[in-house]
């Protein structure tokens, strides 16, 4: 099993993340709490109330484990395809896997990654939700401490299920959203790149970004529902499914609620896609 797939992945995986974790932090403060009149006024109070730190908070933790997700995401797609096709990443660009392939692999790399992903994503989303400024004399402390007195207090209050809380949800948004994220990335690129040639920077830069913005346009539903279920533990408000969640936002949002972080996530999906992918087809290209 060819491993440079997996570095490439964790080391893209790793710099996407923090380019886009700022978008990350205000897109789950809005689809979670209700406090906030949009993206400018989220901003605008994140900074006032907790200063730039505020944009970072749970970042060093996905950091270590985000990344170690995206490598499972790029390596398994990578190995998929392999088995699906018999070609490896360099021949692929001399014979193209078919488009049904290309989803295949996406699908499957998406459900793995999705499960690997669930518990350090409900971290992730506890701490960014924490709007109280840091360590303030006074003030009340915050409910965690860090990651690891975030996982052990879930882990002390409702075992290890707790840490796969809204994991379902997150299968859901990413194993179809993968195989589109893939097939964009891939019909882009063959758009711009003459036949057997190597895509050029550009090309990956713009390929990558429409691939983000086009699978979290699609992923924006589940996403809301699934950041809501993971908080669900925290807030009075319990869900019994994902199917009452989605029921029970809809009745009092509207409709509207499902594209609840829809702009925010478009505006960070390129800039983190973009560089994501840009790094991966390098590193790999730099090791022959
Ligand atoms: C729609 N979904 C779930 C995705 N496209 N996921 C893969 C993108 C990974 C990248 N680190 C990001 O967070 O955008």
């Amino acid at each position: 099993m060819p491993a440079e797939e997996f570095v490439a992945g964790w080391i893209s995986g790793a710099l996407g993340l923090v380019l886009g974790h700022p978008f990350d932090t205000v897109k789950v403060r809005l689809q979670t709490q209700t406090t906030y009149r949009g993206i400018v006024d989220c901003m605008v109070k994140t900074y006032r109330h907790e200063s730039l730190l505020g944009f970072f908070k749970g970042m060093s933790f996905p950091i270590a484990s985000i990344a170690v997700v995206n490598s499972v995401l790029f390596g398994v797609y990578s190995n998929a395809l392999l088995a699906l096709t018999a070609t490896s990443h360099q021949e692929r660009r001399a014979q193209p896997p078919s488009y049904t392939h290309v989803f295949i692999a996406g699908c499957t790399g998406g459900f793995l990654q999705a499960y690997c992903l669930a518990p350090f994503d409900l971290i992730k989303v506890r701490l960014q939700n924490q709007t109280e400024p840091r360590a303030k004399p006074g003030s009340p402390p915050p409910r965690y401490r860090g990651p690891v007195h975030c996982a052990a207090s879930i882990f002390q209050a409702e075992g290890p299920r707790g840490l796969f809380r809204g994991a379902w949800a997150l299968t859901l948004r990413d194993t179809p959203t993968l195989g589109i994220y893939f097939v964009t990335y891939e019909w882009l690129c063959r758009q711009f790149t003459p036949d057997g040639q190597t895509p050029s920077s550009g090309t990956v830069l713009v390929a990558g970004g429409f691939a983000g913005i086009t699978s979290w346009v699609a992923a924006t539903p589940l996403d809301v529902i699934k950041s809501r279920m993971q908080m669900a533990g925290l807030k009075q408000r319990a869900y019994g499914g994902l199917l009452d969640c989605m029921v029970s936002s809809a009745r009092q949002e509207g409709l509207g609620v499902f594209f609840r972080g829809l702009t925010i996530n478009s505006a960070r999906a390129f800039p983190v896609n973009a560089v994501t992918f840009l790094s991966y087809e390098h590193l790999l290209l730099s090791w022959g």
